[in-house]
């Protein structure tokens, strides 16, 4: 499974800027025209051709790139500038100001709720601020037409905020759905091949540790499997909490995968050692048990051009050394760490 079509919130901007390009290009173009030779009003002219070329361009740029954030700002502050200015220059009679109605959802969708709330704020007083200032002009002497004005764009805002919201949670449930483990909450195995493939962009200090808890089974025969959900969920939690900067993924039912980068060898050795010693030394608490756990724990440092896949084998052979020979060890290439020492291989 590819981890970017869990991305939905990418995928939506990248559509409605396109379909905003598309729409506001040549929406502009003709206003442009009209504002030039019609209106007088050549300033907003140039603008307006102005914001279809940019239209023209990003619509271009996102048939052959990804999107990048600062496309959506720009293309929102522009057109924001536009009308706003196109609603000052222009009497309230023309009603420029009607597509203020559609900002709000283009911020929401483009931007997220953050800044939707922000600069639909900013565009309801700006606009307010205009259209009192013209007050005197027809139709807005009247009450009724104002406070109708104002609450259908508090209206469109008002949706717009609850749809971007539950959108935006809804979206970052089913990521996590997809890339996180649901009785430890560590990252899975996909989460791990998306963050060694995409995300990690300096691999040359990169070390993986492949830990298995030694005699798991015990734990499940002795205090039950339910006890024994919750002893993954500790292991878990002491991990996250040990390799503070690191990553930690559950790639098997007691086995976990670390990946971190360190300076030295030493460090990572250490660290390693660190966790085992951790493990070894704590009683873990689980509905009044004291029940404590070993692992066994493979580590090998990455070489340039190794797959995942790769480097994972290369660690599982050394975690099985470090079961052969005992368990409740940690194995670096050929040689193996006797508990509390760890050497350099
Ligand atoms: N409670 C619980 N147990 C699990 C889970 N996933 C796997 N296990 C158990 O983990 C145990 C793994 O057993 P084995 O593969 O024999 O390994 P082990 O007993 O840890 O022995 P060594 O790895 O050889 O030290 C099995 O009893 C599985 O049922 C889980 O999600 N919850």
């Amino acid at each position: 499974m590819d981890i970017a079509a869990l991305s939905s919130t990418k995928s939506l901007r990248r559509n409605v800027l396109k379909w905003m390009c598309l729409c506001f290009g040549f929406v502009s173009l003709f206003f442009a025209a009209f504002n030039i030779i019609v209106n007088n009003f050549a300033l907003l002219g140039y603008l307006e051709i102005a914001l279809s070329v940019f239209c023209a361009y990003t619509y271009y740029r996102l048939n052959t790139h990804a999107l990048e954030v600062w496309q959506s700002v720009v293309m929102c502050i522009f057109v924001t500038f536009v009308i706003v200015l196109g609603n000052y220059l222009a009497k309230p009679i023309n009603g420029v100001y009607v597509w203020s109605f559609a900002l709000p959802i283009l911020y929401y969708l483009l931007l997220g709720k953050r800044y939707g709330i922000v600069l639909s704020a900013l565009l309801f007083v700006l606009q307010g601020a205009i259209l009192v200032t013209k007050s005197s002009q027809l139709p807005l002497t009247t009450l009724n037409f104002s406070l109708n004005l104002a609450f259908v764009y508090i209206s469109i805002w008002a949706i717009s905020h609850v749809f971007e919201g539950s959108r935006a949670l809804s979206s970052k449930r089913l990521k996590n759905l997809a890339l996180l483990d649901p009785l430890t909450g560590a990252a899975n195995r996909l989460s791990m091949n998306h963050y060694f493939e995409v995300e990690l962009r300096d691999k040359s200090q990169l070390y993986l540790f492949l830990l298995d808890l030694d005699y798991f089974k015990q734990v499940n025969d002795t205090y039950g499997h339910a006890v024994g959900d919750k002893v993954l969920i500790e292991v878990a939690t002491l991990l996250r909490v040990l390799l503070a900067k690191g990553y930690v993924f559950r790639v098997g039912g007691e086995e976990f995968a670390l990946l971190h980068s360190f300076t030295s060898q030493n460090d990572a050795l250490t660290m390693a050692e660190t966790i085992r010693s951790k493990l070894n030394n704590t009683a873990l608490d689980i509905d009044g048990l004291n029940i404590k756990v070993t692992a066994s724990i493979g580590v090998v440092k990455y070489h340039q051009g190794d797959t995942l896949e790769k480097f994972v084998i290369k660690a599982d052979k050394q975690l099985y050394k470090a079961k052969e020979f005992g368990r409740n060890k940690v194995y670096f290439q050929s040689s193996a760490h006797l508990n509390e020492k760890p050497q350099v291989a």
